[in-house]
């Protein structure tokens, strides 16, 4: 296991990755629950007298996401409740200048770490520790401090580079996001286990499914659902009205649908009916047998999910990716709210992955006290969940 910052002398100056990558909305950052957990992280540091330098990206170069961080200072320092300075530098003059200038109990929030050239590409981090952003920064810390569980699958320079030059400890939500969700590797459970997956990727959810074991079943919907059924023989997960969610996954994975089917199909559970916008606008259900191909679905019916709340409710530990349905329309939540609020009344352990699903969670006026885990992470949780080892996780210190 990874050092944490249990291990860490109080006072000292730290330099701290966290992933406060967030969605932008006309140019306006909008804030998510990745800020409150690293929220938390900081103001423990900052209790125990660190001087706390963060570094985080946001966006890809090309995105309208793409933007600096001068907004998330603002939104950082709401939720610790004290004053987050920002530089817009990362590695230059101005940083060190605010770097050196930083006290015990303070924090500093440095640029985008994608405006720096050295970061993006993925490299090994030996290569990473080389670079000009490591080399500048690392001897300014005493010690780096690795929050950005989300982030902690690819090789970037901010992420894989450091621990290989300096003291390198996981962060609180590190520490946790990882112990969640590694279980399905780490654990043993009694009863059964059950994997909800849905939402509109499969090439996220295809590699869970041949990969993972100890899984008793998947129950499938969304949009990776209906191409499941497709496969099966069912006149649904076609492009409908202009829409570009199917045909394209359908070509690119259609034959490994078939034969993950063909092998896993007794530990896969399909929708047996859908739900679709009638011609008066309200919720209509139909069975998967009389469904046809001009039809857009968007939610699982209320058979299939009264089918995956009982399968919630025997089990003994639940895993879920993906939505359902379109649970931002209220008239399309009964299958993800449903299943959620199944898990929410089980004595299970929970995991709720995927940063769009676990928004149902608040939405629909469920508490998160009622999972074990909801994760803040996307693809490094699929990667967790395969059983994938994640790169800016193997290269923290051990204890
Ligand atoms: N039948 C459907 N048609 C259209 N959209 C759907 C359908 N079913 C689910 N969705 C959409 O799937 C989205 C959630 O799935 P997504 O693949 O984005 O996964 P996530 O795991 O929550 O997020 P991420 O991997 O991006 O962190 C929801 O926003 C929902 O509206
Ligand atoms: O939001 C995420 O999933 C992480 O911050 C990683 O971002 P990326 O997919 O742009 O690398």
């Amino acid at each position: 296991m990874f050092t944490t910052i249990d291990d860490l002398e109080s006072g000292q100056k730290l330099l701290v990755r966290f992933d406060l990558n967030a969605p932008v909305e006309d140019g306006v950052v909008q804030d998510n629950r990745r800020f409150q957990r690293h929220a938390d992280t900081l103001s423990e540091l900052l209790d125990d007298g660190h001087a706390v330098a963060v570094l985080a990206h946001q966006g890809r170069p090309g995105r309208d996401s793409f933007v600096s961080l001068d907004q998330h200072a603002d939104i950082l320092a709401d939720h610790i409740g004290r004053e987050v300075s920002f530089v817009p530098d990362t590695d230059g003059e101005e940083a060190l200048e605010a770097i050196r200038d930083l006290e015990g109990g303070e924090v500093l929030l440095l640029e985008n770490v994608r405006m720096c050239d050295d970061e993006l590409p993925e490299k090994d981090p030996a290569e990473h520790a080389e670079s000009d952003l490591v080399q500048t920064l690392a001897p300014e810390f005493d010690a780096y401090v690795n929050d950005a569980y989300s982030a902690a699958h690819r090789a970037h320079a901010s992420l894989v580079g450091f621990p290989l030059v300096m003291d390198a400890y996981a962060g609180r939500v590190m520490e946790t996001e990882y112990t969640a969700n590694s279980a399905i590797q780490d654990k043993e459970f009694d009863g059964p286990v059950t994997m909800v997956l849905g939402g509109t990727k499969a090439e996220d959810l295809i590699p869970v499914i041949e990969r993972v074991d100890g899984v008793d079943r998947f129950c499938l919907g969304g949009i990776v659902g209906e191409l499941f059924l497709r496969a099966a023989g069912h006149d649904v997960g076609y492009d409908v009205e202009g829409t570009d969610f199917f045909d394209d996954q359908w070509e690119s994975h259609r034959e490994t649908i078939e034969e993950i089917l063909e092998t896993y199909g007794d530990r896969l559970t399909l929708a047996v009916d859908l739900a679709y916008e009638d011609d008066d606008g309200d919720r209509g259900e139909i069975s998967v047998d009389g469904a046809t191909k001009e039809t857009s679905f968007l939610d699982v019916g209320s058979n299939t999910t009264e089918t995956y709340a009982d399968l919630v409710s025997e089990s003994e530990a639940v895993f879920v990716k993906g939505a359902l349905g379109v649970f931002e329309d209220e008239r399309f939540s009964d299958g993800t709210v449903g299943v959620l609020e199944a898990i929410a009344e089980t004595d299970c352990f929970s995991v709720v992955g995927g940063g769009d699903t676990s928004r149902a969670i608040p939405m629909y006026g469920l508490s998160e006290d009622d999972f074990s885990h909801v994760s803040i992470a996307g693809g490094a949780y699929v990667a967790a969940l395969t059983g994938e080892s994640l790169i800016a996780i193997d290269v923290l210190d051990r204890e």
